[in-house]
């Protein structure tokens, strides 16, 4: 069942309309042919397809099981082509293309340093491939006519144990490139308070993370991201919900924690379609962001891996205004609450929302009125 209106922006619209992402994986959006044609180039032989809409089939089956660890197995395929200087530029400049081509204004995009050392890289000389592809790629985007500003957010994996290193590597390249830091990874064993150290670091330095919590895991961690840990911003979130009640007669009531989180507009980067393939939610209809919207959490709308997922924030607003009927009105507010939770400084993101995100809306709006008024104008002549 659809819950399409008549204010429903159409496909095309969405794509136009200015979008900004907080939750991209870089090793997670690859496009398949890139991975042929760098598993070629690198000598490596270990990927089940070579033939690019095969494989990008295999991902999206693979990482379809209902389970975060199998998920995050499809990662070794994506990590192993990303091991030299030109495959980090080549892969982080054409993410940005992607991006910017699908009509995001504004992107952080994440990946985990470590996982890029096996042909030799330093962790320096990762970041600074990845932050050459960003503004490669932003550089190309403006050659076809799109504007798209990319920062880069490091992560750190959870089980491992160099959280406090890429904490500090994060703080090193704050001013160039880097605008953030995040943790990732199995879920379940690994609470984010195993990383308190690079936590306080950052916090000591006024520097700003997210944590993946409330994915695979629910509330405990959620509360010990935010209270123990202190993180700006929760990776997914989407388990807040379970301190969510509505009653029968519709009524909702918060528990302390859900409570906290709207009450201090802690962002929920939330990830549907992601969420359907790791078992978080059970389908688009069913998944908490329709509830989360209309009570008003800080909720933002996100790929986390285009490739895992097939997907784009286009498509996932697409599915959006299908499920829950969306108007350009509700995709504003998804956009203005992720751009008002970015890590970029204040008077950047108030710029961005005033000059880029606001006219832009305002336009798709305007046309939107023009049609409304042509068709009624259409059907009135039809009846006279
Ligand atoms: O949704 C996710 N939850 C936890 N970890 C994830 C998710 N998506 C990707 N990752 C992991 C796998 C990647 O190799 C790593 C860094 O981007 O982050
Ligand atoms: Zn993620």
């Amino acid at each position: 069942m659809t819950s399409q209106t008549l204010n429903t922006p159409t496909a095309e619209q969405i794509r136009r309309a200015p979008k900004v992402l907080l939750h991209d994986h870089l090793d997670g959006g690859l496009r398949p042919g890139t991975i042929i044609e760098l598993a070629r180039e690198t000598g490596y032989e270990a990927l089940p397809e070579t033939e690019p809409d095969k494989l990008g089939i295999w991902f999206r089956e693979a990482a379809d099981s209902g389970s975060l660890e199998r998920y995050l197995e499809t990662f070794a395929h994506t990590c192993a082509v990303m091991q030299t200087r030109e495959a980090l530029f080549r892969v982080a400049a054409e993410c940005a293309e992607d991006l910017a081509e699908d009509g995001v204004v504004y992107a952080e995009v994440r990946y985990a340093p470590e996982q890029h050392l096996e042909a030799g890289l330093s962790l320096e000389e990762v970041v600074e491939a990845v932050n050459a592809g960003f503004r490669e790629g932003e550089r190309l985007a403006r050659e076809s006519g799109h504007r798209i500003r990319v920062g880069a957010l490091l992560t750190a994996m959870r089980h491992a144990a160099r959280s406090l290193e890429i904490a500090e590597l994060a703080n090193r390249y704050r001013d160039m490139g880097v605008v953030g830091f995040d943790i990732a990874g199995a879920e379940a064993g690994f609470p984010p308070t195993r990383h308190l150290d690079a936590f306080e670091y950052l916090k000591r330095e006024n520097n700003h993370f997210t944590i993946h919590a409330g994915e695979a895991f629910g509330l405990p961690s959620i509360w010990q991201a935010l209270q123990w840990c202190g993180a700006d911003r929760l990776g997914h979130g989407v388990r807040i919900i379970d301190d969510i009640t509505v009653a029968e007669d519709g009524s909702v009531s918060l528990g302390r924690l859900a409570a906290y989180v709207r009450d201090k507009r802690i962002p929920l980067e939330l990830c549907p379609t992601s969420n359907l393939q790791t078992g978080a939610a059970a389908s688009y209809a069913e998944h908490p962001i329709g509830l989360l919207r209309r009570l008003h959490f800080r909720a933002t709308v996100n790929t986390d891996n285009r490739l895992m997922s097939g997907t784009s924030m286009s498509r996932e607003f697409e599915l959006l205004t299908e499920t829950f009927g969306y108007t350009l009105e509700d995709m504003q507010w998804f956009t203005v609450n992720a751009m008002k939770s970015a890590f970029i400084p204040f008077d950047e993101r108030l710029a961005m929302i005033s000059d880029v995100i606001k006219p832009g809306y305002a336009e798709l709006k305007s046309e939107w009125l023009f049609r409304q008024t042509a068709t009624t104008s259409d059907s009135s002549f039809g009846e006279s």
